[in-house]
């Protein structure tokens, strides 16, 4: 095989961080089972509801529209929940109270403080923890039940499809242009419907798109994206705006599962404005647009030029920056490392211990990328977690010339599940380089 290009290269970590995630899940499944092995069980099968079931949504089931038929249908359904901020903490909650299935959740972003006063799934002690992981364990506690798959990335257009194709409902509860653009064509590629909403200040807008034969994609009805649009943190919003939002976008996917969109409303937005009244409008909407490049008449999107990336979604929405990235977001240079270590943080050198030996920065910790790679779990590196779980500081990865460091940083947020770590783009060389003459190049 020939040498991979960088973006083969990336493509190949993304769609490996994604399998990855997949069978920790698959683990995590086989240890609840084996933990409640022994226990009395019912029949809990897709077909059938145990007695547990029976009492834990009875309430619902007593609704016509949904009845015990209509729990089945739920309990069969997969939905993706994409974003875990403002408008997925209320659509998880109520999407794992509703009895689905299974309930995947994307994001690869950490709980930070001034998340708390609108991602009411989280708490003080989910501060610096992965949002899926802090999310899954409220989750869990709520309803076990449900099957829970966490994926610690962004979705990007190299792993998107590969997601999004395992399960039968999305919920795009993400706050950038390009996402939504990715999702909604992702979403119509592989006809799965798409609830789709966004909030800012104290107005919130929800629809329903991939639905009936008419329904519009997310491109069908925003051909070109906004010239600019305000960010949340900007422009500002409310709580309980963002949180009418996402509940409404989990009682769509309630409706969606149970088959029970009316066909008006596949051609419907919902605007909801907490400000004057509080009211709510339903406007009308373009239906599904012959000249829409994914799903029109002379469609020229395929999901191969999404995911090799021939499609390019930064330049379409005019961003330079493209997706979060994991080699770019998680990363920062030597002189932002200088600036950082100010702060309270952890410094993590990877490099094994010979050549840490030989020098190494003040209050750097040795965990040779060897032993991260090893299955145990080295003591060091638990002392970490619990610390950076505790304090919610920052961990910077260093090594000689920043490429074990890369590698480690993937590992710790995809397997050891530490949220804010950032690789030292090349290493102590660049240290010595830009920061500390003095420091040894060996
Ligand atoms: N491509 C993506 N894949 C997965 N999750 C994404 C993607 N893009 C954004 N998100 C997530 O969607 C969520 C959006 O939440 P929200 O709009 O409340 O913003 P926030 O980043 O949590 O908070 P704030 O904007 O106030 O800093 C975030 O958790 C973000 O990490």
């Amino acid at each position: 095989m020939g040498r991979m290009s960088r973006s083969e290269l990336n493509a190949e970590i993304a769609r490996l961080k994604t399998r990855i995630a997949e069978l920790e899940n698959d683990i995590a499944e086989l240890d609840k089972d084996s933990g409640s092995a022994g226990r009395e069980t019912e029949t809990e099968t897709e077909t059938e509801l145990g007695l547990e079931e029976y009492i834990r949504y009875g309430r619902q089931m007593l609704v016509p529209e949904i009845g015990k038929p209509g729990q089945l249908a739920l309990k069969k359904t997969k939905v993706l929940v994409v974003g875990a901020g403002g408008l997925g903490c209320p659509a998880l909650t109520y999407l794992a109270g509703a009895g689905f299935g299974t309930i995947g959740m994307v994001d690869e972003d950490t709980v930070s403080l001034s998340n708390l006063p609108r991602q009411t799934v989280y708490s003080g002690s989910s501060i610096g923890m992965l949002k899926v992981d802090a999310a899954v364990e409220v989750l869990r506690s709520r309803n076990e039940n449900v099957k829970y798959v966490c994926y610690p990335v962004a979705v990007r257009h190299d792993n998107v499809f590969d997601i999004v194709r395992q399960y039968d409902i999305v919920l795009d509860c993400t706050d950038t242009a390009m996402t939504r653009y990715l999702l909604g064509d992702a979403t119509r590629l592989l006809g799965k419907p798409l609830i789709s909403a966004s909030a800012l200040r104290t107005e919130a807008q929800i629809v329903v798109l991939n639905v009936g034969p008419d329904g519009p994609c997310y491109r069908c009805l925003f051909p070109k994206p906004p010239q600019h649009v305000d960010a949340c943190s900007d422009a500002g919003i409310i709580g309980p705006v963002v949180a009418v939002a996402g509940t409404v976008q989990a009682l769509e996917a309630m409706k969606v599962a149970l088959g029970q969109i009316p066909t008006g409303q596949q051609r419907t937005m919902t605007l909801f404005s907490g400000i004057h009244g509080p009211t709510w409008r339903s406007v009308r909407i373009r239906g599904w647009q012959r000249s829409c490049i994914v799903c029109g008449d002379r469609a020229t999107v395929s999901e191969w030029d999404i995911t090799s990336g021939k499609y390019d979604y930064s330049e379409f929405c005019g961003i330079p920056d493209g997706y979060p990235d994991i080699n770019s977001s998680h990363s920062i240079s030597v002189k932002e490392l200088e600036r950082r270590i100010k702060s309270p943080h952890v410094l993590l050198d990877v490099r094994d211990r010979t050549q840490y030996g030989i020098c190494n920065l003040p209050g750097s910790i040795n965990v040779p990328l060897s032993e991260l790679l090893g299955y145990d779990h080295p003591a060091a590196l638990c002392s970490i977690a619990d610390r950076v779980k505790a304090e919610a500081v920052p961990v910077f990865v260093i090594c000689r010339f920043g490429n074990d460091s890369r590698t480690a940083v993937q590992l710790l947020r995809s397997s050891h599940r530490i949220g804010r770590v950032f690789d030292v783009t090349g290493g102590l060389d660049m240290w010595t380089e830009h920061v500390d003459s003095s420091f040894p190049r060996y």
